[in-house]
């Protein structure tokens, strides 16, 4: 009985609380609720994408950008994130300068690796994002080209181990771009040793896990204080940490620091700037790059691997280009890379239909009023779902087809700018979107030049689940043929 009281006082308090909580947000938030919120139940909203499965969450995400399309909102309780799907409405927030910040999910991601650039804002962001992108500014391009041959040709050595068999491209992709975004930082040859690489990229999948269970799950950031999964993570940053020492110690060793501000080596920046960064800024951002940089571009590779794998005609093209364009196939120069152009427009297109970063995350600074006519207060939560913006069939007509001639320049230039944003845009867009593009072209070219690439895993068979980079439940298998030449 007397339990049963408490109970009842216990319920009676919870319930006030919740309709004082619930008038307070509802009346700062107003403009929010006039935005069409996803189907969901009364009160608690859409709380059951809290607990269905992955596959699940993926095709609800789908179905809802075709449904409230041009924006819509999720919400849990008297918490409320708005989805935004036309380009003009992401202009006006990606376009802004003013609106730098990312929110909690990177709050929690800065707790986990540091505050490097990705999850700075305000005036910090701008003085590193002015600083660092000295070492991505196309001046300076050719400058990489030796590091994605080399690190292509040791690809292409491990994969003459597996031949003829299924391989899983993501495990050798990660590994090649660790490499490749490693030496491009210090700017020469990479001394850390395969086991460190393995370390490094087992430690950064448990932190992008986390991550990825922690932005669907909010419960998370308090199971994560508790439970066991600490120790996952803290395991994974101690090697995370390891690996970083010998990053940052084979530049010592093999090449005294120059502190030169002039250089376009980002390590020697990052030294130089002794005003931004002091050692323990310097490892986070090298931290931020590597695990950003690496993760990006061996999710881009491997789905580009097996879109090759899928269409020998496309594969029959660009491999004609390489033997057109390039002089020395084992070390294609800057100019004849560049000048690929049926390789960019089918690297474009693979990122259209498989864009690396399917979403992008932001929090209102200030108030703004989107060209679709909704009032969107300060700190309202957004997210960018890439993949959708990439389908939307108002600016690509059959928009599920693989066509690279929609880059073609006849067909880009009446496109929206922010219609196509596989490196976001804006001023926080990817700092080395073009170095990207170049060093995709470098891989699948040496790769190319060896191998002709078989598909296991079938592009119509596909089904993916979310993640912080786009992400298959099942793992991307190609064949690698030798190419007899
Ligand atoms: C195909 C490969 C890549 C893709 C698709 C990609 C995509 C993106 C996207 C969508 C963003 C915006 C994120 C946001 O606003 O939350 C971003 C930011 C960024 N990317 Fe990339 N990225 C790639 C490769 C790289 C590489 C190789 C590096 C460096 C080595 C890099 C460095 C950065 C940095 C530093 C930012 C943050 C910029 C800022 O906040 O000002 N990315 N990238």
């Amino acid at each position: 009985m007397f339990l049963a009281a408490c109970f009842i006082i216990l319920f009676i308090i919870f319930i006030s609380k919740w309709i004082i909580f619930w008038k307070k947000i509802r009346a700062a938030s107003k403009s929010l609720f006039d935005i069409p919120r996803a189907d969901g139940i009364p009160i608690a909203g859409n709380i059951g994408d809290f607990f269905c499965s992955e596959v699940e969450k993926w095709k609800r995400s789908r179905e809802r950008a075709s449904k409230y399309y041009p924006i819509y909102r999720i919400q849990v309780f008297g918490s409320n994130i708005v989805c935004l799907l036309n380009p003009e409405d992401i202009q006006t927030i990606l376009g802004d300068l003013k609106q730098t910040s990312k929110g909690d999910i990177h709050d929690f991601f800065g707790r986990l690796i540091g505050n490097g650039i990705v999850n700075s804002e305000g005036e910090i962001w701008h003085k590193r994002r002015k600083l660092l992108t000295k070492s991505f500014h196309f001046s300076v391009l050719r400058n990489y080209i030796e590091i994605f041959n080399n690190g292509v040709k040791r690809t292409v050595h491990h994969l003459k181990k597996e031949v003829n068999l299924p391989v899983d491209v993501l495990r050798h992709s990660k590994n090649l771009m660790f490499r490749i975004v490693n030496e491009s930082i210090v700017g020469e040859k990479t001394t850390v040793e395969d086991k460190d690489v393995e370390q490094y990229i087992e430690g950064a999948q448990t932190i992008m896990k986390i991550l990825h269970y922690n932005s669907t799950r909010p419960y998370m950031t308090w199971l994560y204080r508790n439970i066991s999964m600490r120790d996952e993570v803290e395991t994974a940053l101690k090697n995370i940490s390891n690996v970083l020492a010998k990053v940052l110690a084979g530049k010592d060793s093999t090449n005294p620091v120059k502190n030169d501000e002039h250089s376009w080596k980002l390590l020697d920046l990052l030294r130089a700037a002794k005003n931004l960064f002091q050692a323990q800024e310097i490892k986070d951002e090298v931290n931020t790059f590597l695990l950003g940089g690496h993760n990006g571009s061996a999710t881009a590779l491997s789905y580009i691997l097996m879109v090759i794998a899928n269409y020998t005609n496309y594969q029959e093209d660009i491999y004609e280009e390489m033997k057109t364009n390039i002089s020395d196939m084992e070390n294609p120069t800057y100019a004849e890379l560049k000048s690929m152009d049926f390789l960019d427009r089918f690297l474009k297109e693979c990122i259209r239909l498989y864009p690396p970063g399917p979403y992008i995350v932001r929090k209102l600074d200030c108030e703004v009023v989107t060209k679709s006519g909704y009032t969107l207060p300060t700190g309202t939560h957004l997210i960018i779902h890439i993949f959708d913006v990439h389908r939307n069939a108002a600016v690509f007509t059959e928009p599920d087809k693989f066509n690279p001639d929609r880059f073609l320049a006849d067909n880009v230039r009446d496109r929206h700018p922010f219609s196509y944003i596989p490196f976001s845009a804006g001023p926080r867009n990817c700092l080395a979107q073009k170095y990207s593009m170049l060093k995709l072209k470098a891989c699948v070219c040496g790769i190319l030049r060896n191998f002709k690439l078989e598909p296991i895993s079938l592009l119509k068979d596909m089904v993916f689940v979310p993640n912080t980079v786009l992400k298959t439940k099942e793992d991307i298998r190609v064949k690698f043929v030798s190419r007899k030449t």
